[in-house]
């Protein structure tokens, strides 16, 4: 079933620091079953407008707009509540749960959280721990990595596939939002490729809304739908990725920074399928 996009909006957000202005009048639209990708050289204030976006800081000026509610005073908490939920660059699990207790933990509204509900009615917690743990071992299906070792530690997972752990716990969630921060950081070309590739699934199959924030130019520019490029706290493009690519103004921004390696536009790379077990 599809469903029309819910939006989270900037709009006319200015953020400064002192003296420093890390956002200047910025305004965008991310709207649900989409990647939205956020690029732009160190300092552009891509961490600023996730934050601010996400709740965890405030702007000077300008509001967030959420489903056509201002939520600009809503702390992170009340975002988290909302459907807006922000993941940071460490890798975000509980390495001495196992592989499905990890992802068990994203089901909200558990029965057996709830001390009379399991005196009173033992069958139905059973019940629905089956059901949850069904849903997870879907999941982890989903995520093509860790199907046959649900019991496995997390702690024992190489850093690719506890990256991807971290998102499969995204998937319980009743979230509308998902704000990724450098989540491909650090790892190997194959896993950065499936992630993509599962970014972009969780987003059109579950209607999620995905802000991906990367320095993988790879990553962002092939699986992200709409890409919004910012430098010097504006936005200085926002389109598909084929007209990014080849705006004027990037161009001349990243060729401009040769020495910084993060900041090379790539050719077009090719979408990798199936397991990984990096
Ligand atoms: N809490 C803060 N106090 C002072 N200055 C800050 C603070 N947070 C960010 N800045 C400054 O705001 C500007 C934008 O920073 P921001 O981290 O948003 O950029 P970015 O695009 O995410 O950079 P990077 O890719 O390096 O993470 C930078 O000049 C940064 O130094």
């Amino acid at each position: 079933m599809t469903r029309s996009p819910l939006f989270l909006q900037a709009r006319n957000i200015t953020r400064t620091f002192g003296d420093l202005v890390a956002l200047d009048d910025v305004s965008v639209d991310i709207p649900t079953g989409k990647v939205t990708g956020l690029i732009g050289p160190n300092g552009a204030g891509k961490s600023t407008l996730l934050s601010i976006l996400s709740g965890f800081e405030r702007p000077s000026s300008g509001q967030v707009i959420y489903d056509g509610e201002d939520i600009t005073r809503h702390p992170g908490y009340r975002r988290v509540e909302i459907g807006i939920t922000r993941t940071f660059q460490d890798v975000e699990i509980f390495p001495t749960l196992t592989v499905l207790e990890n992802v068990l933990l994203g089901f909200q509204d558990q029965l057996g959280e709830k001390l009379w509900r399991l005196i009173l009615t033992p069958g139905e917690v059973r019940r629905q721990r089956q059901q949850f743990i069904a849903q997870a071992l879907e999941i982890l299906k989903t995520i093509g990595i860790i199907d046959q070792r649900p019991d496995e530690l997390a702690g024992n997972l190489s850093y690719g596939q506890q990256k991807l752990l971290a998102l499969a716990r995204m998937l319980p969630t009743d979230a509308d939002f998902f704000m990724l921060d450098e989540p491909g950081s650090g790892l190997p070309r194959p896993i950065v490729a499936h992630m993509g590739a599962l970014l972009r699934r969780i987003a059109t199959e579950h209607g999620k809304g995905i802000v991906l924030v990367d320095h993988n130019m790879e990553l962002v520019l092939e699986y992200a739908e709409h890409v919004i490029v910012m430098h010097h706290g504006t936005v200085l493009a926002q389109g598909a990725p084929e007209y990014v690519r080849r705006h004027p103004d990037v161009l001349r921004v990243y060729l401009s920074r040769p020495d910084d390696d993060h900041n090379i536009l790539p050719p077009p790379a090719t979408t990798a399928e199936g397991a990984i077990h990096a």
